[in-house]
């Protein structure tokens, strides 16, 4: 039981075993004519990451078990307590495969993942964060009038965490946004939250290849997902509706302006959750509020008032919440109506001379990041967030 995320995974329910995104890839596979090769068997496991739709708890388990048998053998590992729900469920499954061959398990493996493909609603394979051609977004609200492209996160009921997928439509709309006609593109969140940063339970699906297999994945879509703000050439600006946490927080830093309600507050508790900063933050707070402030916000985690954030300089401007909407979105329109090429041109000036910087920045974030997702003291803060012992 040394391993944090064997505990993780007792701890926390079975809704959070399941597999995250993408596209599900068609498997081109005879099955009746040929067994399948060890190579079938490989690209069978890197197609059930990319499945875009969650094949239910049923599968899932039926992948498991497929896979521990067509890669150890029959199940010899001790039978888990009887509240240790979720790890019984995959013991159970493993085992009532019993003798079942390596081979025949392999090929019902490859069988399992090909079926998905055609029972799961699927698409072509699909780069993180380009473009889809879909424009419909799960997680966000997206309109573009009167020169402002507005992306609202809406998942209120939630706080707006940013899951998987709204990680995914975030980048998809910058990505669009960058591309369409506005002038100015605004990022703000529905519901009383602008965001509550990272959804944790992003970190309950391990997938086959564990937690490291879990934390590479995440460092490479935070590393992306921060990418997008870095690059974004348009204007580019936050309306803070309400308080904001962790990755919403430390992006603003990425942002051209930042309005705030004066009900907003910017929390970043990495320390708390056995984490550390990411959206450049390590480097955007430190020039922006220098080193005493950003580490009394970054390294202890002190919560900022909207007022405290705008005498720091994070935030450009503070409106009383009555007048927040009203206020904001006349100065919006005003800005919208701007030359954009002028815009955007004196944006690319500010911004190129600090863009190696921050890729620079992003990518050691990340890779320090992944370490620490492994920590005893991430894994227990998460377990604590999921077991609802305490808030922040
Ligand atoms: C893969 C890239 C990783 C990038 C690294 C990013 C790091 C970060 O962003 S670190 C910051 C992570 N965020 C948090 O730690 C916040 C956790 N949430 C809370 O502490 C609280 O929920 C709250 C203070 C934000 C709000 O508290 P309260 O007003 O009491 O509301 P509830 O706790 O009842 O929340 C309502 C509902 O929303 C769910 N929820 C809220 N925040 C998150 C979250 N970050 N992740 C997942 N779920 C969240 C909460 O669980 C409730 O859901 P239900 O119980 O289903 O109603």
């Amino acid at each position: 039981m040394a391993n944090p995320a064997w505990r993780l995974a007792q701890r926390s329910c079975p809704s959070h075993l399941q597999v995250v995104s993408f596209p599900v890839v068609q498997l081109h596979m005879n099955r009746t004519a040929m067994r399948a090769s060890q190579k079938d068997f490989e690209n069978a496991v890197n197609q059930v990451k990319l499945l875009k739709k969650d094949p239910g708890n049923e599968v899932k388990l039926k992948l498991y078990a497929l896979y521990k048998q067509a890669t150890e053998g029959p199940c010899d590992m001790p039978k888990p307590g009887v509240f240790d729900l979720i790890n019984k469920a995959k013991w159970d499954a493993w085992n009532t495969l019993g003798t079942l061959p390596k081979e025949t398990a392999r090929q019902n493996y490859v069988d399992l993942v090909s079926s998905l493909s055609s029972s799961l609603e699927s698409s072509s394979q699909v780069e993180p964060g380009t473009d889809r051609k879909s424009t419909a977004y799960e997680t966000l609200m997206v309109t573009s009038e009167d020169g402002i492209t507005k992306i609202t996160l809406n998942r209120p009921a939630k706080k707006n965490a940013i899951n998987i997928e709204m990680y995914h439509e975030i980048m998809r709309a910058l990505k669009a946004a960058s591309k369409d006609d506005s002038s100015i593109t605004v990022l703000t969140g529905n519901g009383d939250y602008y965001s509550s940063g990272n959804d944790l339970t992003n970190f309950t699906d391990i997938p086959p290849g564990g937690v490291e297999e879990k934390a590479k994945n995440s460092a490479i879509l935070l590393r992306e997902f921060v990418g997008c703000f870095i690059d974004f050439p348009k204007p580019l600006i936050a309306m803070v509706n309400g308080p904001a946490v962790g990755i919403s927080v430390t992006i603003l830093g990425l942002f051209d302006a930042v309005y705030a309600s004066d009900r907003a507050t910017f929390h970043t508790p990495f320390s708390h959750l056995g984490q550390s900063p990411e959206g450049c933050s390590s480097y955007t707070f430190l020039k922006i509020m220098g080193p005493a402030k950003a580490t009394e916000m970054l390294v202890f985690g002190k919560k900022l008032t909207a007022g405290e954030a705008c005498a720091q300089g994070l935030v450009t401007e503070v409106f009383p919440d009555s007048t927040f909407q009203k206020e904001v979105w006349t100065r919006l329109k005003a800005f919208a109506k701007l030359p954009p090429n002028a815009m955007r041109i004196s944006k690319e000036v500010i911004r190129n001379r600090e863009k190696e910087k921050l890729h620079a920045v992003n990518a050691e974030e990340c890779s320090v990041l992944q370490e620490r997702w492994l920590s005893d003291e991430c894994m227990n803060a998460v377990v604590n967030f999921l077991s609802r012992k305490s808030n922040l």
